[in-house]
């Protein structure tokens, strides 16, 4: 299959989202807005939230299972299961799995940490699967997502996954271990510009600015300087340098920032995140060999 080919065999697949928290949510609603399949192809289940699953089944027309036979149908019968629950439930989820899937069904986890080795040791067999690292902003098609196969998973299947996280934003296919420093990188990333957006709000509120006009400017102010660094192809910091005056209002505020040790923070911050994306992972592989 070639990748224009796949939208149209993606458009007749029955897609199955186990868990149905902030990724999925995201995921679906990036796939149906972008016109890659239908709502009633995708199905969505979760642990035992039915007002969650009819406020997703509103607002996007999805088809969504209640009961233990309905969750066992949609499960049977879907080419692609997407496993979205926490990974503290990863480890239950796939042991509920173990019994119900067939070999040529794609398994699409988005779970933070949890390998592929450890995926196929819950479930008692190799498969084909995908391991990802999307992000939030999948939600309106500006997703980062890192990418990694299984052994078995086919030209076509590659195919038909990327272009299905390409739908929700930018895909990079990386080795296994980096989706760790993926995670740490884009996927918990957009929280640390809402932090850092929460903290400019505050201050220009704190300084006399309404709360609108706060955050209109630095919404903004985000979005130019991302815009800025995709369209010129200019480096972070050659743009940094364009705006910091010799001895003006920029220059004393980055010192103010280096004085705290912004860039330290933030690069232990992504450490850790990978870290953490690592303790996870061996959590769930504890529970495995269980
Ligand atoms: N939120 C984010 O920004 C990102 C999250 N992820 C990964 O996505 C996964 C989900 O995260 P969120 O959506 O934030 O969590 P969430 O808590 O919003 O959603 C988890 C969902 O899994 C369901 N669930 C849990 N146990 C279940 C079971 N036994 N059977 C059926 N459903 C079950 C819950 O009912 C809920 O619908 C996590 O593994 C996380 O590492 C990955 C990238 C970004
Ligand atoms: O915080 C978390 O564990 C998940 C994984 C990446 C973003 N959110």
């Amino acid at each position: 299959m070639n990748t224009s080919s796949t939208p149209t065999a993606l458009g007749s697949m029955q897609l199955c989202f186990y868990g149905a928290g902030s990724m999925a949510e995201a995921i679906v609603r990036g796939l149906i807005g972008q016109g890659l399949t239908a709502p009633t192809n995708i199905g969505m289940l979760n642990r035992q939230n039915a007002e969650r699953l009819t406020e997703l089944s509103e607002r996007y027309g999805v088809v969504t299972a209640g009961t233990d036979a309905a969750k066992q149908d949609m499960i049977r019968n879907a080419d692609v299961i997407f496993l979205a629950p926490k990974p503290k439930d990863a480890a239950g989820v796939l042991e509920q799995l173990r019994d119900v899937l067939s070999p040529n069904q794609l398994i699409v986890s988005v779970i933070a940490g949890l390998s592929i080795r450890t995926i196929e040791q819950l479930l008692g067999r190799p498969m084909a699967i995908v391991r990802t690292m999307p992000n939030t902003s999948s939600t309106i098609g500006l997703g980062a997502t890192g990418i990694s196969y299984s052994e078995s998973v086919t030209a076509e299947q590659r195919a038909l996954s990327e272009a299905m996280f390409q739908a929700v934003g930018l895909t990079t296919v990386v080795e296994e271990p980096l989706l760790d420093v993926v995670t740490g990188v884009s996927g918990s990333g957009p929280a640390y510009i809402y932090y850092m957006m929460e903290s400019m709000i505050a201050a220009g509120v704190k300084l006399g600015l309404t709360v609108d006009a706060a955050r209109d400017l630095t919404v903004q102010t985000v979005l130019g300087a991302a815009e800025m660094v995709r369209t010129t192809g200019e480096q972070p910091a050659d743009l940094r340098r364009k705006v910091t005056s010799p001895n003006g209002t920029t220059q004393a505020a980055i010192e103010t920032l280096d004085a705290h040790e912004f860039s330290t923070g933030i690069e232990r911050a992504v450490a850790r995140a990978a870290e953490r994306a690592g303790e996870l992972g061996a959590d769930i592989e504890r529970s495995a060999l269980k």
